[in-house]
């Protein structure tokens, strides 16, 4: 259950489609790459997109206990729940605020997590119901605010920042994604949304810039083929970017829980 878990992390952003998805995903697989038990919620209960990205089939459903509470459904190493998994893909969302809350405090507590040290929560865009949920409901450690770098993302990103603020929910820093966009045909690179918002925001706020990602073809094709980039190429490049992401997240995160490392016996 949740008192199994040791850092629940809530990846948030202001506007939608800025790729918060994407870098949950990637992420939380880089710190299970690290040696940490890690767990996924998906709250974006309107527009759920984990399943697809972790490679979970569209008819895989979690398996129950004692009849009240989910087991979580295991996925590239990760304990995964979402609400995609309650609901068939024709299931329309048209639900109003207090049933959205209500569905994702069920998922959220009736899940039996086993022992984990973060549970990353993918939250819904905006600032609405979900969020306050959370914040009344759970001890949040802290919250991964993912923005591409043009105007219009900051200034909705700015309003996730401040109300995390209000619910006195940690800010560990800011994630600037689709920062630079490489030609896959002659190398050249350009700045598609803008340069330097990510470490605007970060400065303004006084919290840290976890890290800049570019906008890339092979980014997108892994996620959506459902082996995200880091596990597709654990060597390459953007592995490379969610490893140092995870790592400052937890520098930013006090007193971060640390694996204990395997001791073994030697008779000499
Ligand atoms: N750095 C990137 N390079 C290329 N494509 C990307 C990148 N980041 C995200 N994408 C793609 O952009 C689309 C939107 O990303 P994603 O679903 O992660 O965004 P989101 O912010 O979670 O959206 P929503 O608000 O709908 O939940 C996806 O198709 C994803 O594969």
């Amino acid at each position: 259950m949740l008192e199994s878990v040791k850092h629940v992390i809530a990846v948030a952003s202001g506007k939608g489609g800025v790729g918060k998805s994407t870098v949950t995903a990637n992420l939380a697989l880089a710190m299970s790459q690290k040696g940490f038990k890690v767990g996924v919620l998906d709250a974006d209960i309107y527009g759920p997109s984990q399943a697809l990205m972790l490679g979970v089939s569209d008819d895989v459903r979690p398996q129950m206990k004692d009849g009240t509470t989910f087991l979580p459904v295991e996925a590239h190493g990760l304990h995964t729940m979402s609400m995609a998994y309650l609901v068939t893909e024709k299931t329309p969302m048209v639900w109003r605020g207090p049933m959205v809350s209500g569905a994702f405090q069920q998922i959220l507590t009736q899940t039996d997590w086993p022992d984990l040290d973060y549970l990353f929560i993918d939250m819904p865009p905006g600032t609405g119901d979900i969020q306050l949920t959370l914040s009344q409901k759970v001890k949040v450690a802290g919250a991964v605010i993912v923005t591409t770098p043009q105007d219009i993302a900051l200034l909705d990103a700015k309003k996730g920042v401040e109300m995390f603020r209000k619910v006195k929910i940690p800010v560990l820093g800011v994630v600037e994604n689709m920062s630079l966009h490489t030609c896959s045909n002659c190398g050249h690179s350009e700045p598609v949304f803008g340069e330097g918002g990510g470490d605007r925001i970060a400065r303004e706020y006084d919290t840290a810039l976890l890290g800049q990602l570019p906008l890339a073809l092979k980014v997108r094709e892994q996620a959506d083929s459902g082996v995200p980039s880091v596990i597709a190429e654990p060597d390459g490049d953007i592995a490379g970017f969610f490893s140092q992401i995870a790592d400052n997240m937890n520098e930013q995160l006090e007193g971060a829980v640390q694996v204990a490392p395997t001791i073994s016996f030697s008779d000499d």
